[in-house]
C-alpha cells in the first residue's frame, strides 16, 4: 500500500488505510462473534421483507449496515485493489444485455468465497467480505463482485434477470455445479458524498425513486426489477459490492461440469486475465 496516496483529489493517508483494513479483518474473521450479532438485525429486515408472503413490490435500503470502522476498511480494501484487477465490463455479452460501461474486479461466486477464506492478502479478505453479505441470505448461492464507476460509466435500464451455472460448493478438490436463476439482487455502497448531481444514482423504473449511492448503505429488491445507473459525471470513483442471492433450478446439484469455461466467474476471469496480460505486456514486464 503507498504511504499517501492521492485518489482522485482525496488524501488518504497509507496508515490510517492500513489500520482501516486490518479492523476490518478482525471483524470480519470474527464469524461466531460481533459480526454474527451485527447482522441478525439485517438478516431478519432482509428476508421479511424479500421473501415473505406475498412477495415483497419494495426495494429495501438500509444504512449503517457495517460498523463505521468496517465500513472505512472495506473501502480502503476496495481502494487497494490494484488497477490491473479491474476489468472493464462494456456491452460484451451477446445475450442482448442493457448497454453498460464499469469496471467489475473480484467475482466470486459461493464455492470461489470459500475456497478464498483459506488464502491470504486482499483474496481472503475480500472473501470475508462477500462472506459477511452472503450471511444475509444464509443458505443461497450467490454471486458478488467489486464495483468501480468513474465518468461516463452507466447502466441503462434492465432488470437483472439471467441464468447461469455456478459452482455452489466444494468438497475436497471438487465442485458442484448448479443451474442458477439470479433471485435477489443487493447493492453495499462505498463511496463518500455522494450527490445526486454526481451521477451514477439507481434509478427504479417501477417508482421513479432515485436512490443515491449512499457510503455504507445497501438497497435489495427482487428480481426482475427495471433499473438503471445514470451517467456517472465526476472523475472521483463510485465503488460499490454488488451481486445476487440466486435460486437454484436444477433438480439437484450438477456434479459435473458440463463444459470448462462456462460458469459466470470463470467467463468474467478469463476476460480479466486478458485484460491483465494485456496491461502486463504495455508495461514491458515478463
Ligand atoms: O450499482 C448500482 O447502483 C446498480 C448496479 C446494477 O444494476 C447491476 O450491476 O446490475
Ligand atoms: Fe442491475
Amino acid at each position: 500500500m503507498k504511504p499517501v496516496s492521492q485518489i482522485w483529489g482525496e488524501k488518504v493517508s497509507g496508515k490510517q488505510e492500513a489500520e482501516a483494513v486490518a479492523a476490518c479483518n478482525t471483524w470480519l474473521s470474527e464469524t461466531d462473534g460481533e459480526m454474527k450479532l451485527w447482522f441478525e438485525d439485517l438478516q431478519d429486515t432482509l428476508q421479511q421483507s424479500l421473501l415473505g408472503s406475498p412477495k415483497s413490490e419494495a426495494i429495501v435500503k438500509v444504512r449503517n449496515v457495517l460498523p463505521a470502522v468496517v465500513a472505512e476498511g472495506a473501502l480502503a480494501l476496495i481502494r487497494s485493489v490494484p488497477e490491473e484487477d479491474w476489468s472493464v465490463t462494456q456491452n460484451s455479452l451477446p445475450n442482448g444485455s442493457a448497454k453498460h460501461r464499469f469496471r467489475g474486479a473480484a467475482p466470486a461466486d459461493s464455492a470461489a468465497v470459500r475456497r478464498g477464506l483459506s488464502s491470504t492478502g486482499l483474496e481472503q479478505s475480500v472473501s470475508r467480505l462477500f462472506q459477511a453479505f452472503a450471511s444475509l441470505m444464509a443458505g443461497s448461492p450467490f454471486t458478488f463482485q467489486l464495483g468501480r464507476y468513474t465518468q461516463g460509466d452507466f447502466i441503462s435500464p434492465h432488470n437483472d434477470a439471467a441464468q447461469m451455472e455456478v459452482s455452489t460448493e466444494t468438497t475436497g478438490k471438487r465442485d458442484t455445479y448448479a443451474t442458477c436463476s439470479r433471485d435477489i439482487a443487493v447493492i453495499f455502497y462505498l463511496t463518500k458524498s455522494w450527490d445526486e448531481a454526481d451521477g451514477g444514482c439507481f434509478i427504479d423504473h417501477a417508482t421513479g425513486d432515485v436512490y443515491v449511492p449512499e457510503f455504507n448503505s445497501l438497497i435489495a429488491f427482487r428480481v426482475p426489477r427495471l433499473h438503471s445507473v445514470t451517467p456517472v459525471k465526476v472523475r472521483r470513483p463510485r465503488y460499490s459490492i454488488f451481486g445476487w442471492f440466486l435460486r437454484e433450478l436444477s433438480n439437484g446439484p450438477c456434479k459435473k461440469r458440463k463444459q470448462k469455461g462456462t460458469t459466470e466467474v470463470e467467463k468474467f476471469q478469463q476476460s480479466d486475465r486478458r485484460h491483465s496480460k494485456a496491461r502486463v505486456q504495455r508495461q514491458g514486464r515478463s
